[in-house]
């Protein structure tokens, strides 16, 4: 029996989370590697058990992961069940733990209390800080598709999870160019050189239109009137530092304002950094779309934080494919890998820093 440790896929215990981090075809080429993968059954995800046993995956019942043996890493994306309370385990998934969400501090020491230690994917980056997996791509697709939905009067409610092939055919069939007085929809990209920012464009050329692309160059002396100019507006940057919005309440009065379906494809309405300081929470699938101004001018903001989930194969298809090489690196080095060191060393820090602010609120 090989003695280096396996990879553990659990199931996602979120309702409606049909993505996973690992695709059947990705899980054919870590096992002819010699990497042992275990994946749970899910009744949601959208790769059928089947699949992965024919890739050569032994299969286990959903939850089975808190008796995986206790080198093996348990993969996932989004939250841990609440039990067991103890976490013993290296998990590797989306934790959310270290810029004070709700719940981190608790998460952290479950870590602590079980020994285990949680390789979190937004860390997991290359020597310049750059995400090395990630669901960008297809969030800003299904984002920028939204938007041109909704600006066509062919949104659908509540969002249900999607194959490409069906959101492409509603983009394909959007009146895209009827709309707005005859004239073809206008539609603004701001942070385009982005991985949100391709796959909004992607889907906005697949819709028909020629999506204006902004980035850092045409932001630095931003022309507001030129953004109310366009019909839609996908916002997909990435700041970490607050910055002059791109939007205030007031340019929604504007006369002149063309501006109809803004999509938040960034979702920072909470923190310091929201560029679109225009409104005050996400919507979701079931509500996805908020008024924002009523009246013979209305405008619409689309803010939702799971877009990728709703192109669950498509998304875990790419992500898979990013993340391969760093399992196959992770299962070879263990986290002696710059990338998992990296990923570890974000961890300890923060448990650190959560032990030392313990210590001085006693
Ligand atoms: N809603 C969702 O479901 C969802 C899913 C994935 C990612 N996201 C979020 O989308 C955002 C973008 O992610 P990404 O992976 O595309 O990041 P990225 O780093 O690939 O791209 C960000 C882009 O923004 C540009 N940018 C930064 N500051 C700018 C400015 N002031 N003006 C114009 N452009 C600017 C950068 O140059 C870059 O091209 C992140 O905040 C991420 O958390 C949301």
């Amino acid at each position: 029996m090989s003695d280096t440790p396996q990879l553990w896929m659990r199931q996602e215990s979120r309702p409606g989370e049909r993505r996973a981090p690992i695709v059947p075809e990705d899980a054919a080429r870590l096992v002819d590697s010699g990497v042992r993968i275990t994946v749970e059954e899910s009744p949601q995800r959208v790769f059928p058990i089947a699949q992965y046993a024919e890739a050569g995956c032994r299969i286990a019942a959903a939850g089975g992961w808190s008796e995986a043996p206790s080198d093996a890493y348990v993969v996932g994306l989004k939250e841990l069940p609440p039990d067991p309370q103890e976490l013993r385990h290296q998990h590797i998934y989306f934790g959310h733990a270290y810029k004070g969400q709700k719940g981190a501090r608790a998460l952290l020491e479950r870590f602590s209390a079980g020994g285990g230690a949680l390789l979190d994917l937004e860390y997991l980056v290359d020597a310049n800080g750059r995400r090395l997996a990630a669901f960008g791509y297809w969030a800003g697709y299904v984002g920028a598709a939204l938007a041109v939905l909704n600006a066509t009067g062919r949104l659908t409610r509540p969002l249900v999870p999607l194959a490409r092939t069906e959101l492409d055919a509603a983009l394909h069939a959007a009146p895209t160019r009827q709309e707005a007085g005859g004239q073809a929809l206008r539609a603004l990209v701001i942070g385009a050189l982005g991985r949100c920012g391709q796959g909004a464009c992607d889907a906005l050329e697949t819709a028909g239109l020629a999506p204006t692309r902004w980035d850092l160059a045409e932001t630095a002396d931003l022309d507001r009137p030129a953004l109310l100019a366009h019909d839609l507006l996908v916002n997909t940057v990435l700041t970490t530092r607050p910055l002059p919005p791109f939007l205030t309440p007031s340019d929604l009065d504007a006369q002149e304002r063309r501006l109809s379906t803004i999509c938040d494809v960034t979702c920072d309405v909470t923190s310091d950094c929201n560029l679109l300081p225009v409104y005050d929470a996400i919507t979701d699938w079931e509500q996805p779309v908020r008024r924002l101004r009523d009246g013979d001018r209305p405008v619409e903001m689309i803010a939702i934080d799971n877009l990728p989930s709703l192109l669950p194969e498509e998304a875990s298809r790419a992500f898979s494919s990013d993340l391969l090489p760093q399992l196959l690196r992770l299962i070879s080095q263990g986290d002696d890998a710059p990338a998992w060191a990296r990923c570890r060393d974000t961890f300890d820090t923060a448990v650190r820093a959560g032990s030392q602010e313990s210590d001085h609120a006693r």
